[in-house]
């Protein structure tokens, strides 16, 4: 399971293979540097997209809520929940070698883009809604932030809700089946990128939908194995 951490993201399990800035390797990080075969380089992911554990209150959904004091949590502990990260560059999306060279791997074959502010979006108030109700895809949730910012929110293993602030030059995959929401910040303004591997299906279930194979595949996968790993890497230790 993710470890909580009380200082900006760090480092505390053994390699996964995670995604870094060329694709993918397995790779370690220390701090907020990405340790690569030895080489040390700072992670610029950090700088678009930051992740922490929330607190209970009530208050606005568009609020940072962070807990006291503050728990972040790293990039390789949302890939560890099989959340998926890049920096790419937002505003050449249009030529980006990297983000083509993505698509390209993972067959990301469609695209469009989502524009959340009332004056672009159709029925902004009940998508706003529905986009903060708990809900689960059957396919993966690809957003890439080309303008403006919004929070991803996923649950941990625990049921704990990680709030994932993706910036513009984010890219962010939410794994099929991962429990999940999202709002707009006090900036009131996203610009995504949607891509999707052939014909699109944006239908979300809303909890508990914990029978869709999907759901049972994430549990499995990102779960009970991490789990596993977990319990072998502590006995290890
Ligand atoms: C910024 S994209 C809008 C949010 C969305 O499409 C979705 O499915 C959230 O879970
Ligand atoms: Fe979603
Ligand atoms: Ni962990």
């Amino acid at each position: 399971m993710a470890s909580k951490t009380t200082t900006p993201p760090s480092a505390s399990h053994p390699p996964f293979l995670l995604p870094n800035q060329e694709g993918i390797s397995s790779s370690h990080s220390q701090g907020n540097k990405f340790c690569t075969h030895g080489k040390t380089t700072e992670d610029d992911r950090e700088e678009v997209i930051q992740a922490w554990y929330m607190d209970d209150s009530d208050e606005d959904q568009r609020l940072p809520h962070h807990r006291e004091p503050k728990e972040f949590v790293s990039l390789e502990q949302l890939a560890e929940l099989g959340v998926l990260s890049w920096r790419l560059d937002a505003d050449n999306y249009e030529t980006d070698e990297k983000l083509k060279k993505i698509r390209e791997e993972r067959g990301y074959s469609y695209m469009d883009f989502c524009e959340v502010c009332p004056e672009k979006l159709p029925n902004y108030e009940e998508k706003i809604k529905n986009f903060f109700e708990e809900h689960l895809h059957t396919d993966e949730e690809i957003r890439y932030c080309v303008a403006g910012s919004g929070y991803f929110d996923v649950r941990d293993r625990n049921d704990a809700w990680i709030r994932v602030l993706v910036k513009k030059g984010g890219m962010i995959v939410l794994p099929a089946g991962i429990y999940h929401r999202f709002t707009l910040d006090t900036d009131n303004y996203i610009k995504a990128m949607r891509l999707f591997i052939g014909d699109p299906i944006w239908t979300p279930f809303n909890r508990p939908h914990d029978h869709l194979p999907a759901r049972k595949e994430y549990v499995e996968n990102f779960v009970h194995k991490e789990a596993a790993n977990h319990a072998v890497n502590t006995a290890a230790a």
